[in-house]
């Protein structure tokens, strides 16, 4: 199942130094494992905004779901999931 996903961060701005560049290293080692297993399958970022959008390919929603909770940057998160169907004009 397809889902696009847009992740919009917004990081405290008091936030422990040290803890943020090991949430940030933690997240990017996340994010790249998933992509090299095949279920993030795009991850764009969002010109000029602290957001991006990627796109998902899982097994169901609850494992969408077990995915966006497990995100190291998910307290700092705004998400929105959209569902994706084929579109019936799409050649690929
Ligand atoms: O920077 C972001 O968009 C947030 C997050 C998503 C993947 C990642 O490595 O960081």
């Amino acid at each position: 199942m397809l889902f696009a996903v847009r992740m919009t961060v917004s990081l405290p701005p008091d936030m422990d130094p040290d803890a943020r560049v090991s949430t940030l290293a933690a997240e990017k080692e996340y994010a790249q494992k998933l992509q090299h297993t095949g279920e993030w399958l795009h991850l764009w970022r969002c010109a000029g905004q602290y957001a991006n959008l990627s796109i998902f390919d899982v097994i169901d929603n609850d494992r969408l779901n077990e995915l966006l909770w497990g995100l190291p940057l998910f307290p700092y998160m705004d998400i929105t999931v959209t569902p994706l169907a084929r579109h019936p004009s799409a050649i690929g």
